[in-house]
């Protein structure tokens, strides 16, 4: 599979009227299909395999936050990078969710090509599953390489997209205090 998508990067590399096979560029193929693959290693993984079980019993009731989970993905229109964060809180009833899930949760979904706002809702959907939680809700603050480096070529804008579920939806008061705990 990389061979294959090094070929392909070879007749890109060719397309756009450079030599591939310059000193510089003779292993850029391989490098950049590597590349590629890993930044798309999400489609790999299930939910399943990255919670491993650790899902705990608690009885706890309170808010627990998760913020500022770094956060890579790439766009699918243009297949270019958005880089931001993202937050996650849930209310848990019974279980709660092994810290470094969170993360790992974030990195599956955001290592395949995406919109910003799926990415969001995919998170927010696979912590509600895996906990059964009475709310969940994921915040993510992203800045988009396709509206900086071309097209309108916005370096400041950025971008907050957000899913509500249970309990920080139908709760205003939980909802606030979500939001005044990540700002
Ligand atoms: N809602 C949303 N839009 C995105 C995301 N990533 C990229 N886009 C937008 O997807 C749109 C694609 O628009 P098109 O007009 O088909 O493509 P384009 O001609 O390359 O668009 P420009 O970026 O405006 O030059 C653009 O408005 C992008 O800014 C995302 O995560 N969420
Ligand atoms: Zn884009």
């Amino acid at each position: 599979m990389t061979d294959d998508i090094a070929q392909h990067y070879r007749q890109i590399i060719t397309a756009l009227g450079e030599n591939p096979d310059r000193e510089g560029l003779r292993d850029t193929p391989k490098r950049a299909a590597k590349a590629m693959q890993f930044l798309n290693a999400g489609y790999q993984q299930s939910l399943e395999e990255i919670i491993n079980g650790a899902v705990f019993e608690s009885q706890t009731d309170e808010m627990v936050l998760v913020k500022n989970i770094e956060l890579y993905s790439m766009c699918e229109h243009h297949l270019l990078p958005f880089i931001g964060k993202c937050h996650i809180a849930y209310l848990p009833d019974g279980k709660v969710l092994g810290l470094s899930k969170f993360a790992r949760i974030v990195d599956m979904y955001a290592r395949r090509m995406q919109i910003q706002e799926n990415l969001t809702r995919e998170i927010a959907d696979a912590v509600q599953q895996v906990t059964g939680a009475k709310g969940v809700a994921v915040v993510v603050e992203a800045r988009h390489l396709c509206m900086m480096m071309r097209g309108v070529e916005k370096q400041n804008s950025s971008m907050t997209s957000s899913v509500m579920l249970g309990g920080f939806r139908d709760n205003q008061a939980t909802r606030q205090e979500f939001l005044t705990l990540i700002n």
